[in-house]
C-alpha cells in the first residue's frame, strides 16, 4: 500500500506538485493522468526519491521512505522511465539483472530468472539475450525494461509513460499482454500517461492531473459520469462514446438482454466490455445469429445513451 500526503515540489518559483494526497492499495494499480507540465513525471519519481519532496510524507507499506536510504529504497521499487533508461553497452541480459547484481544474488539466479522473464515477454532468450539496446526495436526496448523492473520481484512498480514512445498498434498491443503478464497481477503500480484511453484500461483508479494538483481522483465511470468539473469532463470529451462503451462490460447490462441467454460458450463473454463484444460480434466471432447480434447491439447503445443523459443531468 502507498500512500501520499500532502506531498509538493518547489523548483525556484514553480510549483512543480501541490499539496497532492492519495492511497493505492495492494494489488491496484493507479493511473496519474494529464496534460504536458502538470506534475506526473515529479509525482512519481518522489515516490522512489530520484526526486525529493519539499514538503508532505509518503509511506510504503507502513514506512516512511523519507528515513529510508534513497538507493536501497530504489532498489524494493521497480522502475520503468519514459525512455527506458537502458545501458548502451550493457546486453539485454546485463541490462535485466543490474539489481539482482546489486542485491549479490548468484549469477545462476539471475541467469535463470532473467531467461524466464525474456521468454514471458515474447523475447527468446537465443535470439535476444546477447543483443545491445541499440539493436532492438522501441517495443522491445520496453519489454526489456519491463523485465529489467520486474525481476527482484518488487510489490511496488512505478512506470512512467512506458509505452509512450511506441506506434498506436504496438502500443496497444503491449499494453495488452503487460495486462496478462502473470508478474504483474498482484503488484502496486502507479503509472503515469497522457493517453486517455491507456488509463482507463490499465488504471483501477485514475488521478486527472491539472498544474499540479490532482482534480479529481476515481474510476473510470466515476470520472465519466460523475466529473468533478469542466477541466475533467472536457479531458474526455473527444472520445466518450469510445471509453463509455470500454467502461460497461455485458454484466452490467445482463438484465436488459434478450431473454434467451447471449453469454456463455459460443455466444459474448460477460467480462467483455461493451466495446470488445461489439467488435467480436462485429467480426462474427460468436456462435449468434445476426438478429440477436442486432439485439445486444441495441441494448448496450440504449445503455450508453441513457448512461449520457445522466452525465448531461449533473453537469
Ligand atoms: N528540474 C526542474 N527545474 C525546474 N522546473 C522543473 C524541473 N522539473 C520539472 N519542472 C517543471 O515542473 C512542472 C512539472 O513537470 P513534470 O515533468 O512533472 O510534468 P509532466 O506532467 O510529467 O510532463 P510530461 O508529460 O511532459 O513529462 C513543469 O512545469 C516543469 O517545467
Amino acid at each position: 500500500m502507498i500512500r501520499a500526503s500532502h506531498i509538493s515540489k518547489q523548483y525556484g518559483d514553480v510549483e512543480a506538485v501541490r499539496d497532492i494526497s492519495f492511497e493505492v492499495k495492494e494489488g491496484e494499480t493507479l493511473v496519474l493522468l494529464g496534460t504536458s507540465g502538470c506534475g506526473k513525471t515529479t509525482t512519481l519519481k518522489m515516490m522512489n526519491r530520484l526526486i525529493e519532496a519539499s514538503s508532505g510524507t509518503i509511506e510504503i507499506d507502513g514506512k516512511d521512505i523519507f528515513t529510508e536510504n534513497p538507493e536501497q529504497l530504489r532498489r524494493t521499487i521497480g522502475y520503468v522511465s519514459q525512455n527506458n533508461g537502458l545501458f548502451p553497452h550493457f546486453t539485454v541480459r546485463e541490462n535485466i539483472g543490474i539489481v539482482p547484481k546489486l542485491l549479490k544474488w548468484e549469477q545462476s539466479e539471475i541467469t535463470r530468472h532473467t531467461d524466464r522473464l525474456l521468454e514471458q515477454l515474447r523475447l527468446p532468450v537465443r535470439e535476444f539475450a546477447s543483443k545491445y539496446p541499440d539493436e532492438l526495436s522501441g517495443g522491445q526496448k520496453q519489454r526489456v525494461a519491463v523485465a529489467r523492473a520486474l525481476i527482484a520481484n518488487p510489490p511496488v512498480l512505478l512506470m512512467d509513460e512506458p509505452f509512450g514512445a511506441l506506434d498506436p498498434v504496438t502500443r496497444a498491443n503491449l499494453r495488452q499482454e503487460f495486462r496478462e503478464l502473470p508478474e504483474l497481477k498482484r503488484k502496486t503500480i502507479v503509472l503515469v500517461t497522457h493517453d486517455v484511453q491507456e488509463a482507463f484500461e490499465l488504471g483501477d483508479h485514475i488521478a486527472v492531473m491539472d498544474k499540479g494538483r490532482i482534480v479529481q481522483s476515481g474510476t473510470a465511470r466515476q470520472l465519466l459520469f460523475n466529473p468533478a468539473n469542466s477541466f475533467v469532463s472536457s479531458f474526455f470529451d473527444h472520445q466518450r462514446l469510445f471509453l463509455e462503451l470500454n467502461a460497461f462490460t455485458f454484466h452490467d447490462i445482463w438484465d436488459s438482454l434478450p431473454p434467451e441467454k447471449v453469454i456463455g460458450s459460443g455466444a459474448v463473454s460477460a467480462d467483455l466490455s461493451l466495446w470488445e463484444g461489439m467488435q467480436q460480434l462485429g467480426a462474427g466471432q460468436t456462435e449468434l445469429s445476426v438478429k440477436r447480434e442486432n439485439e445486444i447491439r441495441l441494448v448496450s447503445q440504449t445503455l450508453i445513451f441513457q448512461s449520457f443523459n445522466n452525465y448531461k443531468n449533473t453537469r
